[in-house]
Protein backbone atom coordinates (compact mmCIF):
# COMPACT_ATOMS: atom_id res chain seq x y z
CA UNK A 1 0.00 0.00 0.00
CA UNK A 2 1.11 3.48 -1.01
CA UNK A 3 2.56 5.84 1.98
CA UNK A 4 0.14 8.32 1.90
CA UNK A 5 -3.32 5.43 1.78
CA UNK A 6 -1.52 4.00 4.56
CA UNK A 7 -0.94 6.80 6.32
CA UNK A 8 -4.37 7.45 6.13
CA UNK A 9 -5.34 4.11 7.08
CA UNK A 10 -3.70 4.35 9.72
CA UNK A 11 -5.27 7.05 10.90
CA UNK A 12 -8.53 5.88 10.32
CA UNK A 13 -7.42 2.99 12.71
CA UNK A 14 -6.75 5.05 15.67
CA UNK A 15 -9.80 7.28 15.70
CA UNK A 16 -12.22 3.96 15.30
CA UNK A 17 -9.96 2.65 18.45
CA UNK A 18 -11.02 5.82 20.07
CA UNK A 19 -14.62 6.37 18.80
CA UNK A 20 -14.90 2.86 20.55
CA UNK A 21 -13.72 4.15 23.80
CA UNK A 22 -16.42 7.06 23.64
CA UNK A 23 -19.63 4.75 22.26
CA UNK A 24 -18.55 1.05 22.46
CA UNK A 25 -19.59 -1.12 19.16
CA UNK A 26 -22.45 -2.91 20.42
CA UNK A 27 -23.79 0.66 21.33
CA UNK A 28 -23.36 2.11 17.97
CA UNK A 29 -24.64 -1.14 16.88
CA UNK A 30 -27.78 -0.16 18.75
CA UNK A 31 -27.85 3.33 17.19
CA UNK A 32 -26.85 2.18 13.53
CA UNK A 33 -30.24 -0.81 13.98
CA UNK A 34 -32.95 2.01 15.52
CA UNK A 35 -32.34 4.08 11.72
CA UNK A 36 -35.13 3.37 9.71
CA UNK A 37 -35.72 3.93 5.88
CA UNK A 38 -32.60 4.41 4.32
CA UNK A 39 -32.60 6.62 0.80
CA UNK A 40 -32.33 3.91 -2.42
CA UNK A 41 -28.67 5.06 -3.55
CA UNK A 42 -28.52 2.76 -6.77
CA UNK A 43 -32.69 3.57 -7.32
CA UNK A 44 -31.74 6.75 -7.62
CA UNK A 45 -28.87 6.15 -10.36
CA UNK A 46 -30.82 3.88 -12.41
CA UNK A 47 -33.63 6.22 -12.37
CA UNK A 48 -31.57 9.11 -14.18
CA UNK A 49 -30.19 6.26 -16.55
CA UNK A 50 -33.49 5.18 -17.45
CA UNK A 51 -34.12 8.69 -18.55
CA UNK A 52 -31.63 9.21 -20.60
CA UNK A 53 -30.00 11.45 -17.92
CA UNK A 54 -26.01 10.93 -16.77
CA UNK A 55 -26.68 9.52 -13.53
CA UNK A 56 -24.18 12.35 -11.06
CA UNK A 57 -23.08 11.47 -7.80
CA UNK A 58 -22.30 15.34 -6.72
CA UNK A 59 -19.77 15.52 -4.30
CA UNK A 60 -19.62 17.84 -0.94
CA UNK A 61 -15.62 18.44 -0.28
CA UNK A 62 -13.93 21.34 1.13
CA UNK A 63 -10.84 20.34 0.91
CA UNK A 64 -8.69 17.32 -0.20
CA UNK A 65 -4.24 16.39 0.40
CA UNK A 66 -3.58 17.09 -2.80
CA UNK A 67 -5.54 20.71 -3.36
CA UNK A 68 -5.81 21.71 0.10
CA UNK A 69 -8.76 24.24 0.33
CA UNK A 70 -11.17 23.72 -2.57
CA UNK A 71 -13.83 26.05 -1.44
CA UNK A 72 -14.20 28.92 1.20
CA UNK A 73 -17.47 29.45 1.32
CA UNK A 74 -18.44 25.95 2.98
CA UNK A 75 -22.28 25.76 3.66
CA UNK A 76 -22.90 22.06 3.45
CA UNK A 77 -27.03 22.57 3.51
CA UNK A 78 -26.93 24.78 0.74
CA UNK A 79 -24.59 22.90 -1.49
CA UNK A 80 -26.84 20.02 -1.45
CA UNK A 81 -30.19 21.92 -2.21
CA UNK A 82 -28.20 23.59 -5.21
CA UNK A 83 -27.22 20.17 -6.27
CA UNK A 84 -31.01 19.03 -5.67
CA UNK A 85 -32.11 21.34 -7.97
CA UNK A 86 -29.35 21.94 -10.77
CA UNK A 87 -31.18 24.25 -13.11
CA UNK A 88 -34.64 22.58 -13.16
CA UNK A 89 -33.81 20.35 -15.85
CA UNK A 90 -30.63 18.72 -14.92
CA UNK A 91 -29.54 17.42 -11.58
CA UNK A 92 -27.98 15.34 -9.46
CA UNK A 93 -28.80 11.67 -8.94
CA UNK A 94 -27.05 11.53 -5.25
CA UNK A 95 -24.85 13.10 -3.10
CA UNK A 96 -21.48 11.80 -1.62
CA UNK A 97 -20.14 14.12 1.30
CA UNK A 98 -16.43 14.08 2.94
CA UNK A 99 -16.61 13.22 6.75
CA UNK A 100 -12.88 12.58 6.80
CA UNK A 101 -11.09 15.29 9.24
CA UNK A 102 -7.47 15.06 9.01
CA UNK A 103 -6.99 15.29 5.29
CA UNK A 104 -10.09 16.14 3.63
CA UNK A 105 -11.23 18.87 6.91
CA UNK A 106 -14.25 17.10 6.55
CA UNK A 107 -17.24 16.12 9.60
CA UNK A 108 -20.33 13.99 10.17
CA UNK A 109 -21.97 17.04 10.66
CA UNK A 110 -21.76 17.86 7.30
CA UNK A 111 -23.33 14.52 5.89
CA UNK A 112 -26.14 15.00 8.47
CA UNK A 113 -26.97 18.75 7.25
CA UNK A 114 -26.62 17.99 3.53
CA UNK A 115 -28.63 15.13 3.85
CA UNK A 116 -31.19 17.06 5.92
CA UNK A 117 -31.39 19.72 3.34
CA UNK A 118 -32.94 17.58 0.76
CA UNK A 119 -34.23 14.35 -0.13
CA UNK A 120 -31.29 13.10 -2.38
CA UNK A 121 -29.37 9.43 -1.14
CA UNK A 122 -26.01 10.09 0.68
CA UNK A 123 -22.67 7.96 0.28
CA UNK A 124 -20.42 8.61 3.04
CA UNK A 125 -17.22 9.32 1.71
CA UNK A 126 -14.47 8.12 4.16
CA UNK A 127 -11.91 5.12 4.36
CA UNK A 128 -13.03 2.41 6.00
CA UNK A 129 -11.22 0.37 7.65
CA UNK A 130 -13.59 -1.68 10.52
CA UNK A 131 -16.62 -2.78 10.48
CA UNK A 132 -17.68 -0.15 13.20
CA UNK A 133 -17.76 2.57 10.63
CA UNK A 134 -20.40 0.66 8.98
CA UNK A 135 -22.33 1.15 11.64
CA UNK A 136 -21.36 4.66 12.22
CA UNK A 137 -22.26 5.90 8.85
CA UNK A 138 -25.77 4.04 9.08
CA UNK A 139 -26.13 6.04 12.43
CA UNK A 140 -24.88 9.49 10.97
CA UNK A 141 -27.61 8.79 8.30
CA UNK A 142 -25.51 7.75 5.43
CA UNK A 143 -27.64 5.30 2.30
CA UNK A 144 -24.48 3.94 0.95
CA UNK A 145 -20.54 3.67 2.02
CA UNK A 146 -17.54 3.49 0.21
CA UNK A 147 -15.21 0.49 0.61
CA UNK A 148 -12.21 1.53 -1.58
CA UNK A 149 -10.38 -1.88 -2.19
CA UNK A 150 -7.40 -0.73 -2.09
CA UNK A 151 -7.45 -0.04 1.78
CA UNK A 152 -9.47 -3.93 2.70
CA UNK A 153 -8.36 -7.07 2.88
CA UNK A 154 -10.69 -9.75 1.11
CA UNK A 155 -12.51 -11.06 4.18
CA UNK A 156 -12.66 -7.58 5.58
CA UNK A 157 -14.00 -5.93 2.61
CA UNK A 158 -16.41 -8.92 2.24
CA UNK A 159 -18.03 -8.32 6.05
CA UNK A 160 -18.42 -5.18 5.59
CA UNK A 161 -20.42 -5.04 2.50
CA UNK A 162 -22.26 -7.83 4.21
CA UNK A 163 -23.13 -5.36 7.63
CA UNK A 164 -23.64 -2.64 5.59
CA UNK A 165 -26.34 -4.56 3.53
CA UNK A 166 -28.08 -5.88 6.68
CA UNK A 167 -28.51 -1.70 7.82
CA UNK A 168 -30.13 -1.49 3.77
CA UNK A 169 -26.90 0.96 2.75
CA UNK A 170 -25.72 0.46 -0.69
CA UNK A 171 -22.43 -0.34 -1.49
CA UNK A 172 -20.40 1.59 -3.97
CA UNK A 173 -16.60 -0.78 -3.86
CA UNK A 174 -13.95 1.38 -5.45
CA UNK A 175 -10.86 0.20 -7.60
CA UNK A 176 -8.03 1.84 -9.63
CA UNK A 177 -6.86 -1.29 -11.52
CA UNK A 178 -7.47 -4.92 -12.59
CA UNK A 179 -6.00 -6.70 -9.43
CA UNK A 180 -8.53 -4.41 -7.99
CA UNK A 181 -11.42 -4.94 -9.88
CA UNK A 182 -11.25 -8.27 -9.96
CA UNK A 183 -11.34 -8.58 -5.88
CA UNK A 184 -14.11 -5.95 -6.03
CA UNK A 185 -16.47 -8.22 -8.26
CA UNK A 186 -16.19 -10.65 -5.61
CA UNK A 187 -18.76 -8.78 -3.82
CA UNK A 188 -22.29 -8.65 -4.47
CA UNK A 189 -22.87 -5.10 -4.67
CA UNK A 190 -23.50 -4.01 -8.17
CA UNK A 191 -22.06 -0.53 -7.63
CA UNK A 192 -18.63 -0.60 -8.82
CA UNK A 193 -16.34 3.11 -8.82
CA UNK A 194 -13.56 3.37 -11.04
CA UNK A 195 -11.45 6.16 -9.50
CA UNK A 196 -9.20 7.84 -12.16
CA UNK A 197 -6.91 8.97 -9.37
CA UNK A 198 -3.95 7.22 -8.28
CA UNK A 199 -4.45 7.56 -4.80
CA UNK A 200 -0.99 7.18 -4.52
CA UNK A 201 0.63 9.71 -6.93
CA UNK A 202 -2.39 12.11 -6.92
CA UNK A 203 -2.06 11.51 -10.99
CA UNK A 204 -5.22 11.88 -13.03
CA UNK A 205 -6.28 9.83 -16.10
CA UNK A 206 -9.67 8.89 -18.15
CA UNK A 207 -8.21 6.20 -19.37
CA UNK A 208 -8.30 4.54 -15.89
CA UNK A 209 -11.91 3.97 -16.56
CA UNK A 210 -12.28 3.37 -20.48
CA UNK A 211 -9.60 0.30 -19.75
CA UNK A 212 -10.89 -1.19 -16.75
CA UNK A 213 -14.42 -0.68 -18.01
CA UNK A 214 -13.96 -3.75 -20.43
CA UNK A 215 -13.64 -6.53 -17.32
CA UNK A 216 -16.79 -5.15 -15.87
CA UNK A 217 -19.66 -7.33 -16.64
CA UNK A 218 -22.97 -5.47 -17.88
CA UNK A 219 -25.06 -6.31 -15.05
CA UNK A 220 -23.02 -4.15 -12.77
CA UNK A 221 -23.26 -0.51 -12.76
CA UNK A 222 -19.72 1.52 -13.82
CA UNK A 223 -19.14 5.04 -11.87
CA UNK A 224 -16.70 6.86 -13.26
CA UNK A 225 -14.85 9.26 -9.82
CA UNK A 226 -12.48 12.34 -10.35
CA UNK A 227 -10.98 14.27 -12.75
CA UNK A 228 -13.85 15.06 -14.57
CA UNK A 229 -14.16 18.88 -15.26
CA UNK A 230 -15.11 19.72 -18.64
CA UNK A 231 -18.18 18.80 -21.31
CA UNK A 232 -15.61 16.65 -23.36
CA UNK A 233 -14.66 14.79 -20.89
CA UNK A 234 -18.68 13.79 -20.03
CA UNK A 235 -18.81 13.53 -23.99
CA UNK A 236 -15.89 11.06 -24.56
CA UNK A 237 -17.15 8.65 -21.29
CA UNK A 238 -20.81 8.83 -22.68
CA UNK A 239 -20.04 7.67 -26.14
CA UNK A 240 -17.80 4.99 -24.27
CA UNK A 241 -20.87 4.08 -22.17
CA UNK A 242 -20.61 4.87 -18.87
CA UNK A 243 -23.39 6.78 -17.40
CA UNK A 244 -22.52 7.16 -13.53
CA UNK A 245 -19.88 10.15 -12.69
CA UNK A 246 -18.41 10.62 -8.80
CA UNK A 247 -17.65 15.05 -9.44
CA UNK A 248 -16.20 17.01 -7.16
CA UNK A 249 -14.13 19.54 -7.55
CA UNK A 250 -15.36 20.88 -10.92
CA UNK A 251 -18.46 21.81 -9.09
CA UNK A 252 -16.48 22.67 -5.82
CA UNK A 253 -15.26 25.43 -7.07
CA UNK A 254 -18.10 27.03 -9.19
CA UNK A 255 -19.95 29.59 -7.08
CA UNK A 256 -23.10 27.76 -7.78
CA UNK A 257 -22.57 24.19 -7.33
CA UNK A 258 -25.49 23.02 -9.07
CA UNK A 259 -25.84 25.32 -12.01
CA UNK A 260 -21.96 24.06 -12.55
CA UNK A 261 -23.61 20.25 -12.71
CA UNK A 262 -26.64 21.36 -15.22
CA UNK A 263 -23.67 23.15 -17.12
CA UNK A 264 -21.43 20.22 -17.61
CA UNK A 265 -24.09 17.58 -18.18
CA UNK A 266 -26.15 19.70 -20.30
O1 LIG B 1 -12.92 16.18 -7.07
P1 LIG B 1 -12.95 15.19 -8.19
O2 LIG B 1 -11.68 15.09 -8.97
O3 LIG B 1 -14.14 15.41 -9.08
O4 LIG B 1 -13.14 13.73 -7.51
C1 LIG B 1 -14.29 13.39 -6.76
C2 LIG B 1 -14.11 12.04 -6.08
O5 LIG B 1 -13.99 11.07 -7.07
C3 LIG B 1 -12.87 12.05 -5.16
O6 LIG B 1 -13.09 12.99 -4.16
C4 LIG B 1 -12.61 10.67 -4.55
C5 LIG B 1 -12.74 9.47 -5.15
N1 LIG B 1 -12.43 8.46 -4.33
C6 LIG B 1 -12.06 8.97 -3.15
C7 LIG B 1 -11.67 8.34 -1.98
C8 LIG B 1 -11.41 9.11 -0.88
C9 LIG B 1 -11.47 10.50 -0.96
C10 LIG B 1 -11.87 11.16 -2.12
C11 LIG B 1 -12.16 10.38 -3.23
Amino acid sequence: MSDILKKICDVKLEEVAAAKKRLPFADMRRDAESRVLTRDFEGALRAKIAAGQAAVIAEIKKASPSKGVIRADFIPADIAQSYAEGDGKVSAACLSVLTDRQFFQGQPDYLKQARASCQLPVLRKDFMVDPYQIYESRAMGADCVLLIAACLQDGLMAEMEQIARSLDMAVLVEVHDGAELERALRLATPLVGINNRNLRTFEVSLQTTLELQKEVPADRLLVTESGILAPADVHMLRDAGVHAFLVGEAFMRAPDPGLALARLFA
